[in-house]
């Protein structure tokens, strides 16, 4: 008797954590297009201010908008948040600037035609 409740339990335990668990893995695949979308945005923005990448971090710019998500995020809050979004924008920026520099690198063999140039009026 008490034998098959415990088992029932723990059935009923493991298939929750599997539900949970799924629920996870929906989420985080919406977090992971999410993040692609944004780190695409945030290399926008690099491209287009007059100092970008690592060298133009705005950690006003940064406090504000943890501080916008805290409102949305209680249970997290902005400590938590600081250092999620330290580590989103610090994996965009490095992208960013890995992309740059290849647009940068010359082609072996090349000196003008052959290199990407960027769309017009693009900043390197
Ligand atoms: O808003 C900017 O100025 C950006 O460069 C974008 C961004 C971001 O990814 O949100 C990246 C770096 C800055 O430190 C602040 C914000």
């Amino acid at each position: 008797m008490h034998d098959r409740h415990h088992a029932t339990g723990t059935e009923n335990v493991d298939e929750r954590i599997r539900d949970l668990r799924g629920r996870i893995d929906l989420m985080d695949a919406e977090l992971a297009e999410l993040l692609e979308r944004r780190a695409l945005v945030a290399a926008q923005v690099q491209r287009l201010k007059p100092v970008g990448y690592f060298a133009g971090r705005d950690m006003t710019r940064e406090r504000e908008l943890v501080e916008r998500m805290a409102e949305r995020a209680p249970r997290l809050g902005a400590e938590h948040l600081a250092t999620i979004m330290d580590s989103v924008i610090g994996a965009g920026l490095a992208v960013a600037q890995e992309e740059a520099a290849g647009r940068d690198r010359p082609r072996s063999g090349t000196s003008g035609p052959g290199r990407r140039t960027g769309r017009p009026g693009e900043r390197p």
